[in-house]
C-alpha cells in the first residue's frame, strides 16, 4: 500500500524554490525514503488563463501528438502523462543519466494545506499572487535533489555540494525559409536579446541581460567562459549557485529581474568550502571549474540537438497546427494566402503524419528551450576511492572533483499554447524591430530612452 503524506510529514519538507508551475521542496528529515529529494508539487493560476490546462486531461488533439509514446495516452491524470513525457520522451533524448522522471506520491489535502502554509513566508509575493498549490492534487512528484550529493549517512558537516543552476534559453538562430521578410531579423539576433527588449519595455526587467546564449553554445572555451562572465553580472532567472541546497548567488524568487548583484559573503565563504586556492582566486577557479564541467558534460551538445527539432520555426509550424486541430488557418486568412497553393502551401500540403511530427517536434523543443540544467560539485577526497560520479581536474590548482549534471523542469508543453507562441514570437519581433527603428529617429534628433537605445544601439 503506497504511503501517503500526512499533515505532520509537511515538518520535515523546506522551501527550496518555485517557477510558474511548481513549488519545489526539500526533504529535511531523516527518513532514508526521502534523504536527498525533493517534492515538485504542482500549483494552479489564481487566475484562469485560456493557456492553462495544466490541471485538466490531455486533450483529444494532444492524444493523437503524443500517442506513439506508451504510456502518455493511456495515463489517468495529466500528472501523470508529464511524468510519463519526462520518461519516455525527453529522457531518451538527453540521456537517462541526466534526467530523474522521478516518482509519484500520494499527499492528502491537510499535507498539501499545510506546506503551503509553511512556506508561505518564503514566496516571493508575486508568486504567491499569481499561483497556490494545486489543493485538488493526490499526489505530488518525488525527484531526486540535483543540488546535492546523495549520501546514505545524510549530509554531515564536513560535506560541501556546490551546485549551479543554468537556464540557458534558445541556443541557435533560425534559417527557416517560412520566417516571414519582415521578420528576419530572427535569423541574426537571438530570441532571447529580442525578448530582453520587450522584457525591458514592459517593466519586467529592469535592466537587459548581458548574457548570450550562442555564447554558452558555442562549444568554445572562450564562449562559455564570456557566458558565465555574463551571467554572474546579469543573472536574472538564468543562473543560480547552491551551497549544500542553499542559495548563495542569484534569486531564489524565480523572477525575471534578478540583476543587483555585488557578489557577496555567503558567494565567497560557499565557495571556498569545495574550492582550495592559496592565492584567494577562488571566483576565478570556479569560473574555470564551471565552464570546463559544462563543456566536459555535453549536456549543451544534447541540449542543443533538442532545441533544433524546431526546424521551421513557429512561423511554419503554427499552420500544421491549425490543420491538426481542425480549424481554418488564420494565418493563411490574416496574411491573404491560399493554403494550397500559396507561401505556406508546403505545410498545409503534408500528410497528417507529417504535420503530427511537425508540431510534436515543436513542442518538445519548446520544453528544451525552457528546461533547467544543475551541475553541482563536490571534492574529491581521494582518488583511491571509487566514485560512481565522473570527475573533473582543475590543472590550475590540481583540484579534483566529482560532479553530476541533470537537466531539470523537462514539463510537456500544451498543443494549445501554439497559438500563444506565434503571438509572443510576433510581438518580440515586433516590438525589437520598432525600437530599431526609435533609435534610428533618436539618431536623427529625436528622443526615447536611453536605456532601450544603448541596447538596441549594442544589438544592431
Ligand atoms: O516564452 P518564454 O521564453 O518567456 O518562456 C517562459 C518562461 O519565461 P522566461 O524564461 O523568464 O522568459 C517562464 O519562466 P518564468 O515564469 O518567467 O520564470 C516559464 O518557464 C514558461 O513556461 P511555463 O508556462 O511555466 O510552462 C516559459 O514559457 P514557454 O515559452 O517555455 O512555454
Ligand atoms: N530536482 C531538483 N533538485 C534541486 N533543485 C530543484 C530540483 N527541481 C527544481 N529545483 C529548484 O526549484 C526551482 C523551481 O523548479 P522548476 O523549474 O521545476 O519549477 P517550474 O514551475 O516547473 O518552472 P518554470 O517556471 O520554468 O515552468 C528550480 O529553479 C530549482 O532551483
Ligand atoms: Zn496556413
Amino acid at each position: 500500500m503506497a504511503e501517503v503524506l500526512q499533515e505532520k510529514d509537511a515538518d520535515e519538507w523546506a522551501y527550496r524554490g518555485e517557477g510558474a508551475v511548481n513549488l519545489v521542496l526539500a526533504y529535511c528529515g531523516s527518513s532514508p525514503r526521502f534523504v536527498g529529494k525533493v517534492l515538485r508539487i504542482q500549483k494552479v493560476s489564481n487566475k484562469v488563463s485560456k493557456y492553462e490546462n495544466h490541471h485538466s486531461a490531455l486533450t483529444k488533439d494532444e492524444r493523437l501528438l503524443w500517442g506513439k509514446f506508451e504510456g502518455i495516452v493511456a495515463a489517468r491524470t495529466r500528472e501523470i502523462a508529464e511524468q510519463m513525457y519526462v520518461q519516455k520522451v525527453m529522457c531518451p533524448l538527453l540521456g537517462s543519466e541526466h534526467v530523474d522522471a522521478g516518482i509519484r506520491i500520494l499527499v492528502s489535502r491537510e499535507f498539501l494545506k499545510a506546506v503551503e502554509h509553511k512556506v508561505l513566508l518564503q514566496r516571493p509575493a508575486w508568486r504567491v499572487d499569481a499561483a497556490k498549490v494545486n489543493p485538488l492534487c493526490d499526489s505530488v512528484l518525488v525527484i531526486a535533489d540535483h543540488s546535492i550529493f546523495p549520501s546514505v549517512r545524510g549530509i554531515l558537516k564536513e560535506d560541501f555540494c556546490l551546485s549551479v543552476e543554468i537556464k540557458p534559453k534558445g541556443g541557435f538562430l533560425p534559417t527557416s525559409d517560412f520566417i516571414a521578410e519582415e521578420n528576419a531579423v530572427k535569423k541574426r539576433i537571438t530570441r532571447f536579446k529580442m525578448h530582453q527588449a520587450l522584457k525591458l519595455r514592459d517593466g519586467v526587467i529592469s535592466q537587459i541581460s548581458k548574457y548570450d546564449p550562442l555564447d554558452l553554445f558555442s562549444g568554445s572555451k572562450d564562449g562559455v567562459q564570456n557566458a558565465f562572465k555574463s551571467l554572474f553580472l546579469t543573472p536574472q532567472n538564468n543562473f543560480r549557485v547552491f551551497l549544500n541546497g542553499s542559495l548563495i548567488f542569484g534569486g531564489m524568487d524565480g523572477a525575471a529581474d534578478c540583476v543587483s548583484y555585488t557578489v557577496d559573503q555567503a558567494f565567497q565563504d560557499g565557495i571556498k568550502r569545495v574550492i582550495v586556492a592559496k592565492d584567494g582566486m577562488h571566483s576565478k577557479y570556479f569560473l574555470e571549474l564551471v565552464t570546463e564541467t559544462v563543456i566536459k558534460s555535453g549536456l549543451l551538445n544534447l541540449l542543443l540537438e533538442v532545441q533544433k527539432l524546431d526546424a521551421i520555426d513557429i512561423e511554419g509550424a503554427i499552420h500544421a497546427y491549425y490543420d491538426l486541430v481542425s480549424l481554418p488557418c488564420v494565418i493563411c486568412r490574416q496574411k491573404g494566402e491560399n493554403k494550397l497553393s500559396g507561401r505556406y502551401s508546403p505545410i498545409h500540403l503534408m500528410s497528417k503524419h507529417e504535420k503530427l511530427k511537425v508540431v510534436r517536434d515543436y513542442l518538445i523543443s519548446a520544453t528544451g528551450k525552457d528546461l533547467s540544467m544543475m551541475i553541482s560539485f563536490r571534492p574529491r577526497k581521494s582518488m583511491d576511492v571509487e566514485s560512481p560520479h565522473r570527475s573533473v581536474l582543475l590543472k590550475s590548482i590540481n583540484q579534483t572533483f566529482d560532479y553530476k549534471a541533470s537537466f531539470i523542469d523537462l514539463d510537456m508543453k500544451p498543443l494549445k499554447k501554439m497559438e500563444y507562441y506565434y503571438e509572443l514570437d510576433q510581438k518580440i519581433v515586433s516590438c525589437y524591430v520598432q525600437m530599431v527603428k526609435d533609435d534610428e529617429e533618436i539618431q536623427n534628433g529625436v528622443g526615447i530612452d536611453g536605456s532601450l537605445n544603448s541596447y538596441i544601439a549594442k544589438w544592431k
